[in-house]
Order: structure tokens, then sequence, then C-alpha cells
């Protein structure tokens, strides 16, 4: 059932919308550099501000000065396995909250490397698609074997419900270990699912365009890494999940009545679609966000 819309959780949604308008907080991100630039636009749109860098002083001094922070492993370079174990390192240190997005976890030496150290100095939230989620936990010696179809590349080769149980016991792992006993896991998909380990939700909605642009799920974690500074971490992933089902909704209505009005020269397609998505970003209320549909599973 659709959760009541004076819901304590609905509630707390759109009090980290508004926040982030009003504080506009910056979150620093080591991220891929395929997405990079749309991780950054998105998290201006949410109302945020962006700081890239790949150099660990350099990502440790900025992470200094954020609330919190995101680290996004899709491409690697021989200098970032050093480079991540003194950022993890650092920002264990200071108690930092931190977002991972483990970009085709599972595939690859270097990049299971990289995830197994985080083990040590784990991040406050983990979001990705239902394949890394599962390759993740299963890494992480959380669930026994792993019943993933992939690592298929970036894409997810499982759904959502089959990462319900490994999104749980990754959560409560990340809690235990989580400063104030605080972490989310948030599994994108058709319908997504975030989790804290104890209570489940899931977000329905969007659009399947959204599989169409690289990036989707690298700026979702941005942007869940922008609300992390004024929220807690469950609230923070349903935030900006709820935002991205309702700006992909808003692309589309908005596209197909450009496509109406001007059906020669207008296309609903992947490449309208992504500065569309942007601008329904911006012009996302907190009370449309905080409206998304929220299922929980009882
Ligand atoms: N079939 C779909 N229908 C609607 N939204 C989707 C669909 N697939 C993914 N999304 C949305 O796209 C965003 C990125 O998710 P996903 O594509 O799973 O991430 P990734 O790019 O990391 O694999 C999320 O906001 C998710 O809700
Ligand atoms: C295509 C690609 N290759 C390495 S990282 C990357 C981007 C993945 O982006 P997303 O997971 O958001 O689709
Ligand atoms: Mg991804």
């Amino acid at each position: 059932m659709n959760m009541p819309a004076q819901d304590p959780i609905r509630l707390a949604i759109a009090e980290a919308v508004q926040q982030v308008h009003d504080t506009t907080p910056m979150a620093p991100s080591f991220t891929n550099f395929v997405t990079i630039n749309l991780v950054a636009n998105a998290q201006l749109a949410c109302g945020g501000s962006a700081a890239m860098s790949f150099l660990s002083n350099e990502f440790s001094a900025v992470a200094a000065l954020a609330k919190a922070a995101y680290i996004n492993v899709g491409t690697l370079m021989p200098s970032y396995p050093d480079a991540l174990r003194a950022i993890t390192a650092d920002l264990k240190e200071s108690g930092k909250p931190w977002v991972l997005d483990p970009v085709a976890a599972g595939l690859g030496a270097t990049r299971t490397n990289i995830l197994m150290d985080m083990r040590h100095n784990p991040p406050t939230i983990v979001r990705g698609n239902a394949s890394e989620i599962i390759a993740l936990a299963s890494m992480w010696g959380l669930i026994e074997g792993s019943s993933s179809n992939g690592p298929e590349g970036v894409e997810s080769a499982d759904d959502v419900q089959s990462a319900i149980e490994p999104a749980r016991l990754l959560a409560r792992f990340l809690a235990q270990h989580s400063p104030d006993g605080k972490a989310a896991v948030a599994v994108s998909g058709e319908t997504d699912l975030v989790t804290d380990g104890t209570r489940t939700f899931r977000l329905p909605g969007g659009s399947p365009l959204m599989t169409k642009i690289t990036g989707a799920g690298c700026s979702l974690g941005g942007v869940t890494a922008v609300y992390l500074c004024v929220a807690e971490p469950l609230i923070a992933a349903l935030a900006a999940s709820a935002l991205y089902n309702v700006a992909a909704e808003c692309a589309v209505r908005t596209l197909t009545s450009y496509t109406k009005v001007n059906p020669d020269t207008v296309a609903l397609g992947p490449g309208t679609f992504q500065p569309a998505f942007l601008d329904a970003l911006a012009a996302a209320t907190p009370e449309q966000v905080a409206s998304a549909t929220l299922l929980e599973d009882k």
C-alpha cells in the first residue's frame, strides 16, 4: 500500500529536499570518467554542488569541508587502489559518511581488490543495481556463494527482487560499522528498493528511458551523497530514488507534449531525454518528491 501523505518518512524526505535547496551542500566525488559530467550536473540540478577529484590528498582535503562524499569504481586506473585505500581510511578517521556505487562489482581483480579493501573502511550507503549488490554482499562474505547471473559489465543481469536479502544483510553490516549505527542500501531497477536492514521500501516509477542514458545510476549515487549531507542514510537514499522517479516521469511528460506540437522535429529518445531529465531534477519541489509512490514491505 502506498504510504500515507503524512507519514514521517515522507515528511523527512520533503525536509531533506528542502534543506538541499536551502543550503547547497557539496558532496565531493571520486567517480568514473564516462559519466562524471552527468554526476556533477545532477548534483547541481538537485540543488547541491559538485567537486570531482582523483588524487587522494586533494579528495580528502575537499571531503574535510563536506558533510558527505561519493565514490564510484566504474573506470579504474593503476593509481586508484592506493588512492582509494588512503581516501577511505581518511573518511573513516573523520567519521564522514559516504556513498559507494560498486559499478561492475565482481569484474576483474583490480576492482575486486579495491572493493575487498573497502570492507575494512565501509561506506554508509551502497547504491547499485541488483547484480552489483549481490556481488558485493557475496564478496564481503555476507551471503553464501553468489546467486547472481552477473557481472555483465555495468548493466544488471539480475532483477531487484533477487537482491533483497543481500541488500538487507549488506545494510546491517554497514550499520554495524557506521559511527551512529545508521546505514542504507539502495538497489535500482524498474522498481527501486531501499533498506536500512530493518525496514524495506519499494519505489516503482520512473522511465525505461533511464536505461538508455549512461550514468543514470552513477548520478543517482552522486545525488544520494548530496542528500546524505543533510539527512540520515535511509532518508537520503529514499529521497534520491524518489526524486529520480518523479523527474524521469516529468521529463517524459514534457517531451511527449513537445512531440505532439512538433512531431516532425522532436523525438522522445535518449538524446532529448537527458537534458529534459536534468531540467526536471531542478524543477521538482519537495512536495512532489515526497509524493512519489513509496511502498513498505511488511
Ligand atoms: N526499467 C526501468 N523503468 C524505470 N526506471 C528505471 C528502469 N531501470 C532503471 N531505472 C531507473 O534508472 C536509475 C538508474 O538505475 P539502474 O539503471 O538500475 O542503474 P545502473 O545504471 O547503475 O545499472 C534509477 O533511478 C532507476 O529507478
Ligand atoms: C559505461 C560505463 N563503463 C564504465 S563505467 C560506465 C558508466 C556506468 O554508468 P551507470 O551504471 O550509471 O549506467
Ligand atoms: Mg551503475
